[in-house]
């Protein structure tokens, strides 16, 4: 049983000129999920499950990671990061994919209300890039972000876990396996969004000192009308599940169906004391559609900086993703050829951020039938 937020969503994305987002109706549509399973662990691996078949997304609370331990030391570290001069903060990047980026996001055009650091969660990877993102004392840096990983990481393998007992697979542990792998791909980013009732004084250009990005173009994908103000376009995670914390500012809003079954944008109440959680493509693929990876988007509308901090767990490059043998039935036949992780980022780094990538993989209808096809 999914338990209703009883947070009342707040009006700040009124004041936009893009199409209205919905409050979260009596905060019903978003489920949340006390992860202190005061029912069991057999009632929260059902509640897991069905908030991630459902919606493909929820509000862990009581989740174990104390916010005034390693998400307030990170908070502190990437704060200061990005209150440095443009040119310091440059040396980060650019990303290429991981770096520092500055309203341009990704390869192929796509730019937001934000800027960012995108690093691999590995813990050498972080010393490495920590020497170019904190050059008085990069040793501080990576072990307050290796601290958040490890504590993060920790909270992504239980829900796995608990996503592994509610759907009844063989191996529970077989998700969380993937993001345990030595050689696992998983990502962190943090996001700051600049208050968006300055962004008009700000020349975003200058800031960023990107040369041939104009302001956000019409057209592009990312700005739905004129003067709409988005600070992440919308799109679905790619990987396996995303965890996102952010301070208590408005922005992230999930696409929904409502009561006519009629997808509708709902605003996510900010609360920075919870894990927002959804479900990412490959666990859509692996689930065989059974779990859905849910798409999302930040309006930037508030008169206050939004950072958020979005771990991204992903399985090793060669790992092979094809639907588990008990998601494929007679009447729910395969839907994806299979791929590895490394093919799938391949197609993914080739599109827009608003791309329906995992569709470029699904099967033909007369390929479907058989449980055990796939390339
Ligand atoms: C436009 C793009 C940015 C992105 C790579 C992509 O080509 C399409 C997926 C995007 C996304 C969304 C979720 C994460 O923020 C991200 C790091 C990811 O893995 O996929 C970003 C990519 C990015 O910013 O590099
Ligand atoms: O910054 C946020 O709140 C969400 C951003 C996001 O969805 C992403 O980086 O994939
Ligand atoms: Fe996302």
């Amino acid at each position: 049983m999914v338990v209703p937020s009883t947070t009342p969503a707040r009006q700040e994305t009124a004041t936009l000129l893009l199409p209205q987002a919905q409050p979260s109706p009596g905060g019903g549509a978003i489920p949340t999920v006390d992860m202190s399973a005061p029912r069991g662990r057999g009632a929260l691996s059902r509640q897991v499950a069905r908030a991630c078949a459902e919606q493909g997304f929820f509000r862990a609370v009581n989740h174990g990671v104390p916010p005034a331990g390693p998400p307030a030391r990170l908070d502190a570290a990437t704060s200061a990061f990005f209150a440095l001069a443009a040119h310091d903060k440059q040396r980060a990047g650019p990303p290429s994919p991981l770096g520092y980026g500055c309203r341009s996001i990704g390869f192929n055009g796509d730019v937001g209300e934000l800027e960012y650091l995108l690093l691999h969660a590995n813990p050498a990877a972080v010393a490495h890039r920590a020497s170019s993102i904190d050059t008085n004392d990069p040793s501080r840096f990576s072990s307050v972000v290796n601290e958040y990983v490890e504590a993060v990481k920790q909270l992504a393998c239980d829900i796995l876990d608990l996503l592994g007992e509610g759907l009844g697979l063989e191996d529970p542990r077989l998700f969380s396996k993937l993001v345990t792998e030595a050689d696992s791909d998983s990502l962190l980013r943090i996001n700051h969004y600049p208050p968006s009732c300055t962004v008009h004084k700000l020349d975003h250009d200058d800031q960023c000192k990107l040369k041939g990005i104009a302001r956000t173009k019409a057209g592009n994908g990312a700005n739905p009308g004129a003067g709409g103000r988005i600070g992440f376009g919308e799109h679905s995670d790619p990987q396996l599940l995303s965890l996102l914390r952010a301070n208590d500012v408005d922005g992230l809003q999930v696409l929904l169906p409502d009561v006519n079954g009629k997808d509708a944008w709902i605003q996510v109440p900010a609360d920075s004391s919870a894990y927002f959680v959804n479900v990412g493509d490959l666990l859509q693929a692996l689930t065989n559609g059974r779990l859905v990876s849910i798409r999302h988007r930040v309006i930037a509308s508030a008169c206050r900086p939004r950072l958020s901090t979005i771990y991204f767990a992903a399985p090793p490059l060669h790992a092979r993703i094809s639907a588990l043998p008990e998601m494929v039935t007679a009447s729910s036949p395969r839907r994806y050829r299979s791929f590895t992780w490394a093919e799938y980022k391949t197609a993914m780094y080739s599109l827009r951020l608003s791309h329906s990538r995992l569709d470029l993989f699904h099967v033909d209808d007369d390929e479907s039938g058989n449980g055990s096809k796939g390339k």
